[in-house]
């Protein structure tokens, strides 16, 4: 009998100690979707549903050790990147994912949805010079997407077709609660990405796991507008099934519809 061969993703990103986000919400986004989780930590937030309240650097040289030891023995099929911090970290995930022959998923948290920031002022143009060459996709929210292009305002079309101009292969603006409003474009066009609105209030950790999901269905072999169109979707499951009894804030999203499994007995 012949095992099928288990897909496998790497998230490089930062922990949220509140579990909803950040590498845990990649992991648990990744695995509903039958992909292995490979992780690289560049960063740890204290943090829970009501926000960060600290946070602590890998420094750049353990996040090469732990990239280059997971890439020489249990390789990857896709990466998806997100909270990177610093321009020298950006730089050198950089460099390390031009030669990773795979797709990679590049979610520039630099914003939360709040408007709470979360990297260093010097990260813009690094993002910019250094991910739109190796992204596959880019996946900003729409204030990050607004950062990145330097037009605020601007409507998540317009935004998602200036990342293109200015470089990304493809790119989808994600634009969180009930109304929604995302738009992929690449370089052969741009659609709007349909999807329900949920009012659950459990949207912690929904646009982690929108990228981790695009990036494991890459991994899985979908078209990059495939894993787009059904990353949205399951996103907004994620939204609908959150664990409302977690946190007094924002609560977080369930992808492994933790909410419906009962203790084994
Ligand atoms: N209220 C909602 N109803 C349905 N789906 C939602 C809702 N909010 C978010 N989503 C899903 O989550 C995806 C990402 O949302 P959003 O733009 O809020 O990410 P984000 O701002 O990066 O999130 P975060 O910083 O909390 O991780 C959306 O594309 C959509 O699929
Ligand atoms: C660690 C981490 N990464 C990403 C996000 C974006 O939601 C977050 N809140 N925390």
């Amino acid at each position: 009998m012949t095992v099928a061969r288990t897909r496998v993703a790497l998230t490089i990103g930062s922990s949220d100690s509140g579990g909803g986000a950040g590498i845990q919400g990649d992991i648990k986004a990744m695995a509903s979707v039958g992909c292995y989780a490979a992780t690289v930590l560049v960063g740890v937030t204290a943090q829970n549903t009501t926000g960060v309240t600290g946070r602590f650097t890998v420094p750049v040289d353990f996040v090469v050790a732990q990239l280059d030891t997971v890439l020489a023995d249990i390789g990857v099929d896709a990466v998806k990147v997100g909270m990177t911090w610093s321009a020298a970290h950006v730089e050198v995930v950089a460099q390390k994912l031009s030669t990773a022959g795979v797709p990679v998923v590049v979610d520039p948290v630099m914003v939360t949805a709040a408007g709470a920031s979360l990297a260093g002022d010097d990260i813009v143009g690094e993002v910019r010079r250094r991910l739109f060459p190796v992204a596959t996709v880019m996946t900003p929210n729409r204030a990050e997407a607004e950062l990145l292009t330097g037009i605020p305002g601007a409507p998540p079309r317009e935004l998602a077709e200036r990342l293109v101009a200015l470089g990304a292969r493809a790119a989808v603006v994600t634009c969180g609660g009930a109304d929604g409003g995302e738009w992929f474009a690449d370089g052969a066009g741009a659609f709007a990405v349909p999807r329900p609105g949920h009012r659950t209030g459990a949207e912690h950790g929904a646009g982690c796991a929108h990228s981790a999901l695009v990036t494991a269905l890459l991994a899985h072999g979908l078209s990059t507008r495939d894993a787009v169109v059904r990353a949205t979707e399951l996103a907004a499951d994620g939204v609908r099934d959150g664990l409302v009894t977690v946190g007094r804030g924002v609560h977080p999203v369930d992808l492994l519809a933790l909410g419906h499994r009962s203790p084994p007995v």
